[in-house]
């Protein structure tokens, strides 16, 4: 990458895109909702199931302007949600400022392990015992995401839920290799512990990106 580029991407203003697409949100909060997702690439969190492993290697993804991306995702509706990747690994003011103006409601799936930077009307926190989330993350959350894939991981979850606020939406969701062994497991907790929602990954039973 040249240096006028790669100064650009320091700047968040060009950013690596991954993919882009038109859907329907398929978890948490907001499932069965129209959105449009941009899917920016670089993580370092490392989850061992993480179904988009592609999204790791932030130099395999085209640095593209922001003003592209905006212009891409007013096309489509009203909400966007920029997700990766870990998109916090970037400096989100540029583009969120842009989508805002654009008149786009936007919303972001992060780890939180990196500093939050941008404007986000919807912020889902997913917590990886890896690289925990920084304190703004948990301040930020509209919606606490926990996906299990063990038994253990309810413990995990609970210790989340105790750092964000009363008003933070609680979902479990099941990770999706182990989802036939998961899947009862979660619902008996919902059902002992119903401040926790059931979230399942709705756009992989309907075949849609
Ligand atoms: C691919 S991540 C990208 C955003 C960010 N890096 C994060 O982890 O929140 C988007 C969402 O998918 C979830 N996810 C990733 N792999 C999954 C899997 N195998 N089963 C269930 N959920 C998964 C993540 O926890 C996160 O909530
Ligand atoms: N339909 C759909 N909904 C999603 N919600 C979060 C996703 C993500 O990968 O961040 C995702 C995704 O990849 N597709
Ligand atoms: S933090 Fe998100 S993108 Fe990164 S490895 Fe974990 S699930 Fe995948
Ligand atoms: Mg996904």
């Amino acid at each position: 990458m040249d240096t006028v580029t790669q100064d650009l991407v320091n700047q968040g203003k060009m950013l690596p895109l991954m993919e882009e697409f038109y859907t329907i949100q398929g978890e948490g909060f907001h499932t069965g909702t129209a959105a449009y997702f941009i899917r920016v690439g670089g993580c370092d969190v490392g989850c061992h199931w993480c179904d988009v492993k592609e999204s790791w290697n932030a130099d395999l993804h085209p640095p593209t302007s922001i003003n592209t991306i905006s212009e891409a995702a007013s096309k489509h509706g009203k909400t966007v949600v920029v997700t990766g990747g870990e998109p916090l690994m970037w400096d989100m003011e540029p583009l969120t400022t842009e989508l805002v103006r654009a008149g786009m409601k936007v919303h972001i799936e992060t780890s939180g392990a990196y500093e939050p930077s941008g404007h986000w009307d919807w912020f889902c926190l997913s917590p990886k015992k890896t690289k925990l989330p920084v304190d703004k993350a948990y301040e930020l959350a509209d919606e606490l995401k926990m996906i299990i894939y063990n038994k253990h991981d309810f413990e995990f979850a609970e210790q989340q839920a105790a750092k964000v606020g009363a008003k933070t939406h609680l979902f479990l969701q099941p990770e999706w290799s182990k989802r036939e062994q998961v899947t009862p497991l979660i619902v008996d907790y919902v059902m002992n512990n119903p401040k926790w929602r059931v979230s399942l990954q709705t756009h992989k039973y309907l075949n849609i990106p």
